[in-house]
């Protein structure tokens, strides 16, 4: 799914109003049905209590008094308020006057901004895309007020307060929601790490806008999905054999940190790749060659560290940095693979680490590597970010720069690829935030590449899969249950979904 800016988003919107000959009245009535449609589903009058409608002057607050029509509608008990303003929008006064005259309006004033009794059902329609500045006077307090009253709040399209692209001030006033409901397609501020205390659990709800206008419109921010996979992921042919999907070489492990390689090792044997050599001190053997047996072992000459590359010529790929370790010996290592690899790489932890401590090697990166920091580790690479914006531009520079695929680890895991273009992944659960499920995202890039495919198609496929393997596991585990060795076992039947169907 794309992501669009605040102005796309309302270009999208006057395309439908001009293909469809539509009012823009009419594609409001559309919008606050869907969101009506998806809280009743949720909620019967009931559960919902009375129900307190917020609503701003724009067509946000348009879109809020057509919720509170509709739910009246349907046997809800609601109660608007309205912030005073000098230029409502037309679509929010034409709104204002279909208002059944049995629904109580309040005009919220700095002297009577409304109880709301915790556990109150509250929607907050007092600002959308329209917002130009952060809040202060009468909307900031009314944004205070219900933050701190305990209410159950559902915020139309963007909670009130918040920029839907651009950062804005640390102490901005900002709604917090417990669900956020948009339209159509999911904005950026969705994606953002600090502000998910704001927009809490967020839906998006089709509305029919223009489809060409949404295909043809350029946009180099998009939300990984399944429908972004369609067609990546072939499956395998009939004939094949092990040689057919490549043969991937993993350089991993240390004294301690043996069960790194391990887990990188499974992730790789799961995620379909033809053979598998792993690297690791000579420390690692036994417990390689009895935890993971259909992987061959290269010991290393030296005890507890990799300290010396093995002929590369057998690989189609080779994955490095789990449990690697940063001392000497595995910094050369790292060095001379950079300069000799012929294929695909796919460099994690250790081996960013090593990187950002000797930042010459960096220039020696061939093209198309696939990097996997975690955001320390990308700190490490690329400086501190002042924000969630600043680190996106960082990770863009630094895609660019190094003409590499980063995958930057976190709640919505972002991949920057050479070209500017970012990917905010859609699977995966809290379950995940535990040791080693980065070593398994390591082996199934590593996999991939081997197989081969692009490395936009592994990255694209790898971080998905990763996630949505910790998401069937967690099914079985628990989130607090979850153990990296778990999203391995998953990682076949996540993949299975998005392998590309036979058609008669
Ligand atoms: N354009 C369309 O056709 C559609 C728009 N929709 C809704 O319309 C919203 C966008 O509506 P608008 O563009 O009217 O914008 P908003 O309703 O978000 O807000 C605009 C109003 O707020 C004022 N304002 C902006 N920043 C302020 C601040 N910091 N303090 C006080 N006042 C401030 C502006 O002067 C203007 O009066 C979307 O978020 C969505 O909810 C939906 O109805 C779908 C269709
Ligand atoms: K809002």
């Amino acid at each position: 799914m794309k992501i669009f800016t605040a102005a796309q988003t309302r270009a999208a919107d006057q395309a439908t109003i001009q293909s469809e000959g539509i009012s823009s009245e009419a594609l409001m009535e559309r919008a606050a049905t869907a969101f009506t449609d998806w809280l009743t589903a949720r909620l019967s009058p009931k559960e919902a209590g009375e129900i307190l409608i917020l609503c701003g002057p724009g067509n946000n607050g348009g879109d809020g008094l057509v919720v509170a029509r509709r739910l009246y509608g349907r046997d809800y008990t609601v109660r608007v308020a309205v912030l005073p303003s000098e230029n409502k929008s037309g679509d929010f006064q034409r709104n204002f006057q279909k208002l059944p005259p049995e629904v109580i309006v309040t005009e919220l004033s700095a002297t009577n901004l409304l109880p709301i009794p915790a556990g109150a059902l509250v929607i907050d329609a007092l600002f959308g895309t329209g917002l130009t500045r952060p809040l202060e006077g009468l909307a900031a307090a009314v944004v205070q007020h219900l933050n701190a009253a305990q209410a159950r709040v559902v915020a139309v399209d963007i909670p009130s307060g918040l920029f839907s692209d651009a950062p804005q001030p640390a102490d901005s006033i900002v709604v917090r929601a417990r669900h956020t409901v948009s339209f159509e397609l999911p904005k950026l501020a969705f994606m953002l790490p600090h502000n998910a205390e704001y927009v809490g659990q967020w839906h998006v709800l089709p509305i029919d806008l223009d489809k060409k206008f949404i295909e043809e419109t350029a946009t180099k921010l998009h939300f990984l999905d399944a429908a972004l996979l369609a067609g990546r992921l072939q499956k395998r042919a009939r004939f094949a054999h092990k040689g057919t999907y490549g043969h991937a070489l993993l350089l991993a492990g240390s004294k301690g940190k043996i069960g790194a390689a391990v887990l990188a090792a499974q992730a790789c044997l799961r995620s379909g790749v033809g053979l598998l050599t792993l690297r690791v001190p000579a420390v690692g053997y036994d417990v390689v060659q009895t935890a993971v047996p259909e992987a061959m072992c290269l010991t290393d000459p030296a005890a507890d560290f990799v300290s010396e590359l093995p002929d590369l010529t057998p690989y189609s790929s080779i994955g490095i940095g789990p449990g690697l370790g940063k001392e000497k010996a595995p910094q050369q290592v790292l060095a001379q693979l950079l300069r000799e690899a012929k294929v695909p790489l796919v460099l994690d932890a250790d081996a960013l680490n090593i990187l950002a401590e000797n930042r010459e090697l960096l220039a020696t990166l061939p093209p198309d590597s696939l990097l996997t920091p975690h955001p320390k580790e990308f700190e490490r690479l690329a400086g501190p970010a002042r924000d969630d914006y600043h680190r996106l531009d960082l990770l863009r520079d630094f895609c660019q720069k190094h003409r590499c695929y980063t995958i930057l680890k976190g709640a919505n895991t972002c991949l920057g690829t050479p070209d500017g273009t970012l990917y905010f992944n859609s699977t995966g659960n809290p379950g995940m935030a535990t040791g080693g499920s980065g070593d398994v995202l390591t082996g199934i890039l590593t996999a991939l590449r081997a197989q081969p495919l692009s490395p936009l198609d592994a990255a694209l496929i790898g971080i998905y899969a990763h996630g949505r393997a910790g998401d069937l596991a967690a099914q079985v585990t628990g989130e607090a249950g979850l153990v990296a060795g778990d999203i391995a076992r998953f990682i076949g039947p996540a993949l299975e979904e998005l392998t590309t169907k036979e058609s008669f």
